[in-house]
This record gives structure tokens, C-alpha cells and sequence, in this order.
């Protein structure tokens, strides 16, 4: 058996993290070992101040593969509302103003929507999710997970917004899904299954 490859997973946040190396072992892609950022030494990290997810996640992809030389997958995520006109976006992980307030992010999102009614409370979490390669190979994709924004959290699981995001299809919060449930739904999931062919192709 050759040496499995090894691929960068490129995320600070811990329980996206998680989601990340879920996926990615479902698929179960023979030959290919998962590394954090915490098993190759520190690299400076460009700002994620691109204007799409998907520059975002080249911006992060692209940062680890130069600093490791190894292949390396990232993602850039959000939640986009329809009566915000696809607002936060980008801008979901600093919404309250700092990187990375899950509870203070939530709080303004639902003052914000305090008056909307029931029928223009739709929103969708957008993933893009890139692998960059040591020779420059580039490959992006997208997944979007449609819902509501509720008016009160709900559930103890997952994170960020997830707790008042109510997908379609069912009267649960995400963060009231089992992980299994929300990897075969989410954003994340769709976008990170659509790039497996790209990861099987690097053994
Ligand atoms: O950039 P990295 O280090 O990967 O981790 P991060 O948490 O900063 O991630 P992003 O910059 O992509 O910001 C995504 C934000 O969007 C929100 N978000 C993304 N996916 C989500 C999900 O599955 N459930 C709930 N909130 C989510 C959450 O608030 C995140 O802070
Ligand atoms: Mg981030």
C-alpha cells in the first residue's frame, strides 16, 4: 500500500472542524489522511475579506497549501435572509462586530427580524467549500440549506445560527438534528460531497 496522502483541513472553528472531518470520513475515501492546523506549524492567514464565500474559501485553501505544501480543503459558510437581501453573507462570523460571537451574532439577527412576519422569515446557509493543490489545481463548490429564521433558539446541538434556523421540510431547529441529520442535509454536506471526487483523485 502507498503512503496515503495527506490533506490540510483548514478551519479554526473547532466544531465546524468536526462537521469537516465527518464528512469527509463518511465518504470514505481510502488512502487519504485528514490533518488539522494544529499538526503543521503556524502560518499567517490572509483576512477572510473576500466578497463571496467562495473567494473566502480560496483565500483560506489557498493560504494552507502554500504554507504546508500539502493538499488542503476549507470552507467558508454563512447565513444569508431574504428580508436582509442575503445579509449577514459573508459577513455572518462578525455580524455583532466581533470574529466568531455565536451568541451575540444570534441576539442582533433576531432583533433585527423582530417584526418580520412568519411568511418572510426565509433564509438559506450557503457553503463553499475549496481544495487547492500543491500545483495550484483549484476546485470550488456550493451547497445552500433553505429555512427559516425562527423567533427563539431552539436545541443544544451544532452552532452558530444553527439554533434558530429551522430547515424546511420539518419543525426542528439544526440544532436540534442529530449530526447525522444535519451532515445529510446541510450546506456544508452538499458542498463537501460534491468535492470527494475531487479528494479521491489526489491518491
Ligand atoms: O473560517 P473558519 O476558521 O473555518 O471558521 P469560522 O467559524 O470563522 O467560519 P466562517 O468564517 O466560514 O464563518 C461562518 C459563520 O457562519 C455561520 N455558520 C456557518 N455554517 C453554519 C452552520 O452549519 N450552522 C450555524 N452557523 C453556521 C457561523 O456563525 C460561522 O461563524
Ligand atoms: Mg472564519
Amino acid at each position: 500500500m502507498p503512503d496515503p496522502v495527506r490533506l490540510l483541513v483548514a478551519s479554526r472553528n473547532p466544531k465546524k472542524l468536526a462537521e469537516l472531518r465527518r464528512v469527509l470520513d463518511a465518504a470514505a475515501v481510502e488512502g487519504i489522511e485528514l490533518v488539522g492546523l494544529d499538526e503543521v506549524p503556524e502560518y499567517p492567514e490572509t483576512p477572510e475579506t473576500g466578497a463571496t464565500f467562495e473567494e473566502n474559501a480560496l483565500i483560506k485553501a489557498r493560504d494552507g497549501a502554500a504554507a504546508t505544501g500539502l493538499a488542503c480543503v476549507a470552507d467558508d459558510s454563512g447565513i444569508a435572509v431574504d428580508a436582509l437581501n442575503g445579509m449577514p453573507g459573508v459577513l455572518s462570523a462578525r455580524w455583532s462586530g466581533r470574529h466568531g460571537e455565536d451568541e451575540a451574532n444570534t441576539s442582533l439577527l433576531l432583533a433585527q427580524l423582530a417584526d418580520v412576519p412568519d411568511e418572510r422569515r426565509g433564509a438559506g446557509f450557503v457553503s463553499a467549500c475549496a481544495l487547492v493543490l500543491p500545483n495550484g489545481t483549484e476546485t470550488v463548490t456550493r451547497g445552500e440549506w433553505r429555512g427559516v429564521v425562527a423567533r427563539e433558539r431552539a436545541g443544544g446541538g451544532g452552532f452558530g445560527y444553527d439554533p434558530v434556523f429551522v430547515p424546511d421540510g420539518g419543525d426542528r431547529s439544526a440544532a436540534e438534528l442529530s449530526p447525522q441529520e444535519k451532515d445529510a442535509a446541510s450546506h456544508r454536506g452538499i458542498a463537501l460531497r460534491a468535492l470527494v471526487p475531487a479528494i479521491a483523485a489526489l491518491r
